[in-house]
């Protein structure tokens, strides 16, 4: 039987939530809590809140507030559960915990509640995969997928692609079992015809993981340049604030400057940097380093020119470092003059932008190029795009052998070597759904929760 677990659900708003799961969930909040109704929580109607006091380990009151008495099985971990909604002060919400550890409750671990709700067929694994992805959501989008994959948008179609091949073996083992049958040929055409489609349903699943992961992490970009190209101001652009300091004296920036922006669908992770030149300082030097590193680990450059002077030296740097690179060519201060030739630029960059990040002139043309240059368009979130990597894994795991099987059932192979790669699809879809995966694998997806989810 499992201990009854008790953790502070909330943080830091002025309401704190202090949630307790297990066989005597509801016997020890009952023992902390005085409804004013004078009835015991014990006897309170499922889901419905009562008001109350709460009383610390030594008996004294420490808080007017709510609880809850859950009853099993229709509640979250599926065991039974009490809530103790409290103000939200970090010293108030211990000592209700406290008072509950004296009832006999231990403290949750990470992920402890969901673990639970998994372990008792509450919840897939993919679907509890995703209340840590709303947890943690950055942007809206993120929140919209991720709640569309608590829903299950993507345990549904595994499970069912899953049932499905697990239907066509067992077609396959009646056959494999009698061996002096003669094996009917509508059974290779039907299963070929389902492998074929399940395949490429598991290819697109895997590979819109690109995308997943882009619209969960955000898109790591830098902004590089020469010296005085306007980098930071064209970073204070993107923010609406002046963040950065801008100066017109050339290796003004020489640290990394880090911060999220939302553009369109997608959250930039951008980063300005130390212009790029030949330089004896060796301040300035870290600094330079430093941006060819960022430089490299980024998914996407913006290669800064300053549009009112001819391409130099100091701009090779960057059409060098820029080389093989997701870049967009930013010809800036376009405001003046124009004195720099794109014809090089043409030669080297897909995107050229000309705009002011001084008067925010052509800002916008490249707020709308950058979602499109990493595939976002105007999409909806409806749960479809993968954003776990071990999902991912396991999907694209699961496409190649059932495309394995779909091979051997349309070049007359034995109906042995179709059923062994489908069961190897079947083993990588369990491992999606939770049905297929082991204790170890478990224990680490849940480690990452954060205490009382
Ligand atoms: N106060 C509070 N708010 C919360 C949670 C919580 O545990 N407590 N949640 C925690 O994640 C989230 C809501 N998720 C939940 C998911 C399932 C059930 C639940 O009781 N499921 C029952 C069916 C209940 C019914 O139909 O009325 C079940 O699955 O049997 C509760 C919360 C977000 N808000
Ligand atoms: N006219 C005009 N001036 C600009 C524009 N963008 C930047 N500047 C000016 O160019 C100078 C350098 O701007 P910064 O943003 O500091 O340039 P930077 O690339 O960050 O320079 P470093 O940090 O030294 O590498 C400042 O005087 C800015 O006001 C623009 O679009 N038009
Ligand atoms: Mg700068």
């Amino acid at each position: 039987m499992n201990d009854t677990i008790a953790a502070i659900s909330s943080a830091g708003g002025p309401i704190g939530l202090i949630r307790v799961s297990g066989e005597r969930a509801i016997e020890a909040a009952a023992a902390v809590f005085d409804a004013k109704n004078g009835k015991s929580l014990v006897d309170a109607p499922s889901q419905k809140l009562v008001y109350g006091t709460l009383r610390d380990k030594n008996g004294k009151v420490v808080d007017c507030c709510f609880a809850v008495a859950l009853h099993a099985p229709h509640t979250y971990t599926g065991e039974p559960m009490a809530e103790l909604q409290c103000h939200g002060s970090t010293a108030v919400l211990q000592l209700g915990l406290d008072a509950l550890f004296a009832q006999g409750v231990r403290q949750a671990e990470a992920g402890e509640f969901t673990r639970r709700a998994f372990l008792n067929g509450k919840m897939g694994l993919s679907e509890a995969e995703a209340v840590h992805d709303l947890i943690t959501a950055r942007t809206a989008e993120a929140a919209q997928n991720a709640a569309a994959q608590i829903m299950g948008a993507v345990g549904s179609p595994v499970q069912e692609m899953r049932d499905e091949l697990i239907g066509m073996v067992a077609h396959f083992h009646a056959v494999v079992d009698f061996p002096d049958e003669d094996i009917d040929p509508v059974l290779f055409e039907d299963a070929a015809a389902l492998l074929h489609r399940t395949t490429s349903r598991l290819y697109s699943m895997a590979e819109s993981y690109e995308r997943g992961r882009i619209l969960r992490e955000g898109i790591p970009c830098v902004i590089l340049g020469r010296p005085n190209a306007g980098k930071s101001t064209l970073l204070n652009a993107l923010l609406g604030r002046e963040r950065a300091i801008v100066t017109d004296i050339p290796g003004t920036t020489r640290d990394l400057i880090e911060e999220n922006v939302k553009v369109g669908q997608l959250l930039l992770r951008v980063t300005d940097t130390a212009g790029l030149r030949d330089t004896n300082d060796p301040i300035e030097q870290a600094g330079i380093d430093r941006a060819m590193a960022e430089a490299a680990a980024s998914a996407l450059i913006l290669a800064v020119f300053d549009g009112s002077r001819p391409l130099g030296d100091e701009d090779m740097l960057v059409l060098a470092r820029s080389a093989g690179h997701r870049a967009i060519a930013v010809v800036n201060k376009d405001d003046l003059p124009r004195r720099l030739e794109e014809k090089l630029l043409k030669k080297h960059f897909l995107h050229i932008v000309p705009l002011s990040a001084k008067t925010g002139e052509g800002l916008q043309r490249l707020l709308d190029l950058i979602p499109r240059t990493v595939g976002f368009g105007d999409g909806a979130f409806d749960g479809a795009l993968i954003t776990n990597s071990r999902q991912a894994a396991a999907l694209a795991r699961a496409a190649e052998r059932c495309e394995a099987a779909l091979y051997a059932a349309q070049s007359g192979m034995t109906p042995d070597a179709v059923v062994m790669d489908a069961e190897g699809a079947i083993a990588a879809l369990g491992e999606i759904t939770g049905e297929t995966v082991t204790e170890a694998v478990v224990s680490r997806i849940f480690s990452d929760f954060c205490v009382g989810k």
